[in-house]
């Protein structure tokens, strides 16, 4: 059974104006996205800025409500406030932010911020919460002397191993990790990502992790989803995705990817070049005339791609002849 299933969701913002303030448009930011995450998956949602990556992330945490579908944890539906609570779906599952920074109230110590998910859902004294927020520092790498400090007084790669520890602190099944990296140095990156997946091993955790970047997402995720506009426009393995991609913004997102080999610099910036003179000559064809991305068809076993009708057929036909 899938830890959780996303089915067709839909959370459209109004926009508000003239006189009387009323509603004259609207912000279609999901429109209508489906996914599952298996028990102990990464699963990689990728898309530029504006794709619509956080606001998913944050409705299925509950911080935005959903205009329309389905969102269900361990085969229950946790659409309602009711549902939820019977699930324990609010410490179930737990978020991890970009900017530690903003995310960590500056004026209390790292115990009490640690602390904090301890208080909301376990009845604890004060020792035993001591014990507990001191097993956690432990557990990201965090000396018991920095207890009563600040956020402040820590590096970025620091905070962002105190974000970890108050997310995982109520043993959560889930953690939505929204851009965890992207505001670290390079080398600060692959030291919480790894670490990330090592505190995934020790606890079993799955992650809904959230980028822009595609070449982040390679080291950690299993299966990814490419968004864009609103809508899911490919999903599949690491291998679908990296080595096979078909739809043409994933491989404009691949080809962003910048190379650590100095000699191969050139060769790349003709490759993206090559890619996006092919993609703004052939973008439009991969949306329909109301700008929707056409449905998805299955290219290879799990890797589902929305591709423009002509494509899509070969393959419909494809797999009518098996
Ligand atoms: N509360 C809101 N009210 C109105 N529009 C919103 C709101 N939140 C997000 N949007 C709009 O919804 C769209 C999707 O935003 P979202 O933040 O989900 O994208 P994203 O892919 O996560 O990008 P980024 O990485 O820049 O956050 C954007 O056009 C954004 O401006």
């Amino acid at each position: 059974m899938s830890l959780l299933t996303v089915n067709n969701l839909k959370v459209h913002f109004p926009i508000r104006g003239g006189f009387f303030n009323r509603v004259v448009d609207k912000v279609y930011a999901v429109d209508g996205v489906s996914f599952t995450i298996q028990a102990g998956e990464s699963f990689g949602l990728v898309g530029e800025s504006g794709s619509g990556k956080s606001t998913t992330g944050r409705t299925i945490i509950g911080l935005e409500k959903a205009t329309a579908g389905q969102i269900q944890f361990n085969g229950q539906p946790v659409n309602t406030k009711h549902e939820r609570k019977k699930l324990n779906y609010d410490r179930e599952v737990q978020m991890i932010f970009q900017d530690s920074f903003s995310s960590l109230n500056p004026h209390k110590r790292i115990e009490s911020i640690i602390a904090e998910p301890l208080k909301n859902f376990e009845k604890l004294t004060p020792e035993q919460e001591k014990i507990r927020v001191l097993q956690l520092m432990k557990t990201v790498g965090l000396a018991p002397d920095m207890l009563y400090k600040y956020p402040h007084q820590f590096s970025g790669g620091q905070r962002q191993r105190i974000g970890i520890a108050r997310a995982v602190a109520t043993n959560p099944k889930l953690i939505i990790a929204d851009e965890p990296v992207s505001a670290l140095d390079l080398s600060v990156q692959a030291q919480v990502l790894n670490f990330m997946k090592q505190i995934q091993r020790e606890l079993g955790i799955s992650y809904l992790f959230i980028s822009h970047d595609l070449g982040v997402v390679r080291h950690m995720c299993d299966r990814i989803a490419i968004m864009n506009r609103g809508q899911i426009v490919e999903v599949g393995s690491r291998t679908d995705i990296y080595q096979h991609a078909k739809h043409i913004y994933t491989q404009r997102l691949l080809a962003a990817i910048p190379s650590t080999n100095l000699s191969k610099r050139q060769q790349n910036l003709e490759h993206r070049q090559a890619v996006e003179r092919k993609y703004q000559a052939h973008k439009d064809d991969y949306y329909d005339e109301t700008g929707r991305a056409y449905p998805m068809v299955e290219v290879s076993p799990g890797h589902l791609v929305s591709l423009p009708p002509k494509q899509a057929l070969q393959y419909k036909q494809l797999k009518e002849d098996d």
